[in-house]
């Protein structure tokens, strides 16, 4: 083949890979030759020396060679071929099972055997259980002079195809002049002390035999940390990208109206605090330019981020422009909904709810209001974001809770809210403080603020970390809280994925709390009740109607009752540190004293109490989510709660962080000497994703 770009081939120009093969080849994500050469192996064997029959201990994974003693058919349990080889330390028993008399046959007295496997004991001392097995006629045959790699496989493609369709891609795309571009420039390699792709590929796939095989899969290996650092590199840059290429268009300047800000901040039962502030100016900063704005801002639960929206928000309607804030859940919608309207009342602008719930002619009308630009403000979940909302002149999106989103949506949703040639901008609020090395691959696409200060007067949330045979005791607790006239939250985990179950259990403790406490009117709320009746629960509980909220997990964000000062969180044990302290976070938010209690399933693990220990020394999110961080790893931190999450090709979040802090710099050197490194390197690692590159 001499095609100028042999990596960018199908798969199907290699010899043996037929159109079936290359379906089941797309199964593990491999189209391209290119991609051949990143299907890096999972492990490596040894096969470049034999052991000696006399040094085999149990567990050895290892090649031996001797003759053919003899073999024999045992029926005896399931049935088997054992073959005893000897060498000239000793002798060995080879089993294997599903052996044709064709196969037995060929292993006769006198054969020289090459055996790959597992040492384990057997009935007679050690044995090899179905190993790969080779006849030759010398031991050196069985020699290989680099490291057997071990891929990952799919059904259908055999280990043995697989390291024949790699050899190939390697032969046809490293061969010098027809090499895979390295788009890392030289001085990054050395600087880094990194080999070339081309040494990297090779190495990494053919291994040379005096690497240990842990070495390598380790992650400390140059050439592995070469390729994870490109491919970290690539995401970065396509944030970036992504970012530039939204700041390249236009949007609204929002004109700052001091006489309005004054009279908005006047009607608020409180004074902001200096963060609020500091972060409120860094907003109206970027909406004052011509180009979007794309801020996070991350503030600790109960930092007061609704209030620096509302007044981003009121920077656009001064400016004749409409405001579309989204929140995660309908109950934070309601919430925000709910605020919105109080302190916008006076100022006549209109603020509108639109959830998925919202059906018929009331949708129709709120639909109408936007699209003819009646209404100022909307809020809701993902429906503000549906092919059938129209805004007549949307001038700022408000993403509260994005990490909820993942990068792809907060992408995709930046596309939607274009409108008549502006680009509206984009405000987004968390308050699950990531940690600064992941951050970069979250969040390189935004500027960020922080409201690093509590409003005043907040005590810290005093927990207590006891085990579920108490729970009766915990129970005896809310009567007496209740009785001063304060309330509560209990709040029921169950496995995550089962919404299901979550409610159902919601239900037997709401219902259990009841008998158990008659004199506490208790309300319950979870994810499968109509939007109405969550309303009228929380509408109860924010009244006062109600003092003991039986609730799962939908109320980890937002939910705002200062009164409710008594937190119990039922199997702590199963949730994330952060998710915890966003729970915890709906108590602790008025100026009297507030408790959580983690009430534990016992026995739990001293791990696992240990975990729970961190909640009880420390009430900031940032040095939570670092402790996390450190106990879980990134990856399950980064992981399975997070949708739309980066899929890696090579990197590991829990082994390849430390190269993250490497990566801005690495960035900012390629923008500035290599800018057309930056397409080829985005296109390799990601591909043409739509919601990276251009929006
Ligand atoms: N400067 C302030 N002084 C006193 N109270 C404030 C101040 N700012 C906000 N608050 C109040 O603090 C509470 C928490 O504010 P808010 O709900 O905006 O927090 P948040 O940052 O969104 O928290 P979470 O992430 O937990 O939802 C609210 O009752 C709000 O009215």
């Amino acid at each position: 083949m001499n095609h100028p770009e042999p990596h960018k081939q199908p798969v199907t120009t290699l010899t043996g890979i037929g159109s079936q093969s290359a379906a089941r080849l797309e199964k593990l994500g491999i189209h391209t030759l290119q991609d051949l050469l990143f299907h890096l192996p999972l492990r490596y064997q040894d096969r470049s020396r034999i052991t000696a029959i006399s040094q085999l201990s149990p567990g050895m994974t290892t090649l031996v060679c001797g003759s053919v003693e003899f073999t024999d058919s045992i029926q005896r349990g399931r049935p088997s071929v054992i073959c005893r080889i000897a060498d000239d330390s000793g002798s060995l028993s080879i089993r294997f099972f599903h052996f044709s008399v064709q196969q037995s046959q060929q292993l006769k007295p006198g054969t020289l055997l090459g055996c790959f496997g597992e040492i384990r004991y057997g009935y007679n001392g050690l044995e090899m259980v179905h190993p790969e097995y080779k006849i030759v006629s010398a031991a050196e045959q069985l020699l290989e002079s680099t490291l057997t790699p071990v891929y990952p496989l799919t059904e259908g493609i055999s280990q043995s195809a697989l390291r024949k369709a790699i050899k190939q891609a390697l032969a046809l795309c490293l061969a010098s002049d027809n090499a895979i571009k390295d788009w890392l420039p030289a001085n990054l390699l050395t600087e880094h002390a990194y080999p070339s792709l081309n040494d990297a590929l090779q190495t990494l796939h053919n291994p040379p035999p005096h690497m240990s095989a842990e070495i390598i899969s380790g992650g400390s290996l140059p050439a592995l940390k070469r390729l994870v650092f490109e491919e970290f590199l690539a995401h970065h840059l396509a944030l970036l990208q992504g970012k530039l290429a939204y700041k390249s268009w236009q949007s609204p300047i929002f004109k700052i109206d001091q006489a309005a800000k004054r009279a908005f901040l006047k009607s608020l039962p409180f004074q902001l605090t200096s963060a609020q502030q500091r972060v409120s100016t860094e907003i109206e900063a970027d909406c004052h330019l011509a180009q979007p704005m794309l801020r996070l801002v991350q503030g600790d639960v109960g930092s007061g981020k609704t209030v620096v929206a509302a007044l981003a928000s009121l920077l656009a309607l001064n400016s004749g422009y409409q405001v579309a804030i989204m929140a995660p859940t309908e109950l934070l919608a309601e919430q925000h909904f709910r605020n919105f309207s109080l302190w916008f009342a006076e100022t006549g602008h209109q603020v509108l709810f639109l959830t998925g719930q919202l059906k018929g002619k009331s949708r129709q009308a709120t639909l109408d209001a936007l699209a003819d630009g009646s209404a100022n403000i909307v809020i809701g979940t993902h429906a503000l974001f549906q092919d059938s909302v129209h805004f007549h002149k949307l001038g700022l999106i408000v993403i509260d809770e994005q990490h909820r989103f993942g990068v792809h949506q907060r992408l995709a949703l930046r596309e939607k809210g274009q409108h008549g040639g502006l680009r509206p901008h984009q405000l987004i609020m968390t308050a699950t403080p990531i940690p600064r090395t992941l951050a970069m691959l979250q969040y390189s696409d935004l500027d960020i603020s922080i409201i690093d200060e509590l409003p005043p007067g907040r005590k810290p949330i005093a927990t207590s970390v006891i085990s579920s045979e108490r729970r009766e005791e915990v129970i005896g607790r809310i009567e007496h809280w209740v009785a001063q006239q304060r309330q509560a939250y209990w709040v029921c985990t169950l496995i995550e994925e089962s919404e299901a179950l979550q409610c159902e259990a919601a239900e037997k403790t709401a219902a259990y709390l009841c008998q158990a406490l008659p004199n506490v009117r208790v309300g319950l709320v979870h994810g499968r009740m109509k939007a109405a009746e969550k309303d009228a629960v929380m509408q109860a509980f924010k009244n006062r109607d109600c003092d003991l909220l039986v609730a799962t997990t939908v109320i980890e964000v937002g939910v705002d009752v200062p009164n409710a000062g008594l937190m119990i969180i039922e199997n702590p044990e199963r949730l994330g540190l952060s998710q915890l302290h966003q729970l915890r976070g709906r108590v602790g938010r008025g100026n009297q004293d507030s408790y959580c209690l983690l009430l534990y399933q016992a026995p739990l693990s001293q791990a696992g109490k240990q975990r729970l220990a961190i909640l009880k020394e420390s009430n900031d999110g940032f040095v939570i989510a670092e402790k996390d961080l450190e106990l879980r790893g990134p990856g399950e931190v980064m992981g399975t709660r997070q949708t739309g999450q980066m899929q890696f090709k090579i990197a590991d979040l829990s082994r390849d962080s430390d190269l993250l802090e490497l990566i801005p710099a690495a960035a900012q050197l390629i923008h500035r000497q290599h800018p057309d490194a930056i397409q080829p390197l985005i296109q390799r690692w990601i591909g043409h994703s739509r919601h990276y590159a251009e929006v």
